[in-house]
């Protein structure tokens, strides 16, 4: 058999100024990248191992995961492959088909496909609309209300910490307050948090944390974070009545090899990072401010940022784009002569971005190279 050209190399997004905000949190420190080399070969981390992945001590995961519950203050923690993974294992550990579940309606897809996959009915809190999306506490106390007030027993509940359309921060201290006050167990979706800014679940009021390694905590992926208080740990962690230790929720092992020692190489810099997440915010929103210097070009979502996953509608492209003999490919085309990627290719109407991680050099660069396409085409405006 002759194989094809699989096309392994990542030189544009690498070489290139990447925008893309699924990309900017999970990105290798050096730290990272050494372990990765290390433990590349299939089950890497299993040599150690006596029947438990969480218990292996060489590499200490062990170690590892009683140093990731205090980071995200947690009773119990167990990697997965995934947020989505996770929010599945908690849903299929808590629930039984036929169930309802509550969920924000900025939640993603994925929470969508758990609760599918589980056969679990979905009640959506509503955003507020046009142009801030913001899912608020009382309208998240409304709808469950409204749900329990019409004989719907909710079994448990979700809230998107950071949604992935618009880069709200939604308020889960005060949503954690709502659902504990009708007993419902809630779970905070950190894919967009957990590495990226300080996660305190204790202090959030929720029951379970699940996080995204690819995509908030410079890891490699695929590898999530599953937290949780104690006294859920029984059924989440229950045991198999055939293989003794093993954990049935979690497949007896969760991720091995490349993406859990990335995650523990990069644990110290990312428990570093998160403490200058006020920087961050800073830069987005000076990023947000020289943009909308543009005449048409407004962020949307909640003002000012709280989160570094920007949207912008940008009729002014779209214009452009109209008149432009490469159409809707002339400011992907444009960005990319200047060394910036990560906005999809055709798209003008609106666009999504991060500079999360970027120099304040890098930012200006950036934002100079958007009012040269501009200007460059006025005359198409
Ligand atoms: C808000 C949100 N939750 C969950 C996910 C999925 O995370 P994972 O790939 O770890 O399952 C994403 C990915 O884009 C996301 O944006």
């Amino acid at each position: 058999m002759e194989c094809q050209e699989y096309g392994l190399t990542r030189n544009t997004e690498r070489d290139n100024l990447n925008l893309n905000p699924l990309q900017r949190g999970g990105m290798l420190p050096v730290e990272a990248r050494k372990a990765l080399i290390e433990y590349a070969d299939g089950y890497s981390v299993c040599d150690y191992c006596a029947g438990r992945l969480d218990e292996v001590p060489n590499p200490s995961i062990s170690g590892f995961l009683q140093d990731l519950a205090k980071f995200i203050n947690v009773d119990e923690v167990r990697t997965t492959h995934g947020a989505r993974e996770s929010k599945f294992a908690i849903m299929h550990a808590l629930c039984k088909p036929g169930d309802t579940v509550i969920v924000d309606g900025n939640a993603h897809y994925t929470t969508h496909l758990a609760a599918e996959r589980n056969k679990l009915n979905v009640i959506e809190v509503p955003n507020n609309g046009h142009p801030a999306y913001e899912i608020t506490p009382e309208k998240y106390r409304e709808t469950l209300e409204n749900a329990i007030d019409s004989g719907i027993d909710i079994k448990l509940s979700l809230l998107t910490h950071v949604d992935g359309d618009y880069g709200n921060l939604a308020d889960a201290k005060a949503v954690g307050a709502v659902t504990h006050k009708a007993g419902i167990p809630i779970i905070l979706n950190c894919a967009y948090s957990m590495g990226r800014l300080p996660i305190d679940a204790k202090a959030l009021n929720m029951d379970f944390v699940v996080g995204s390694g690819h995509k908030s905590m410079a890891a490699s992926g695929p590898i999530g974070v599953l937290g949780m208080k104690e006294e859920y740990s029984d059924a989440l962690l229950k045991h198999s009545k055939r293989h003794k230790v093993k954990e049935i929720e979690m497949l007896g092992c969760t991720s091995r090899g490349a993406p859990i020692v990335t995650l523990m190489a990069s644990l110290p810099y990312v428990a570093e990072r998160v403490k200058h997440w006020d920087e961050e915010v800073e830069k987005t929103r000076n990023f947000v401010r020289q943009l909308e210097e543009i005449e048409g070009v407004h962020q949307i979502g909640v003002k000012p940022k709280e989160h570094d996953l920007t949207r912008f509608e940008t009729p002014v492209f779209d214009k452009i784009a109209e008149n432009h003999p490469r159409r809707g490919f002339f400011l992907y085309e444009e960005l990319k002569k200047r060394s910036i990627v990560g906005i999809k290719r055709g798209q003008t109407k609106w666009f999504k971005c991060s500079v999360y991680g970027f120099s304040e050099e890098q930012i200006a660069y950036i934002t100079d190279s958007f009012k040269e396409i501009v200007a460059k085409y006025k005359d198409l405006i």
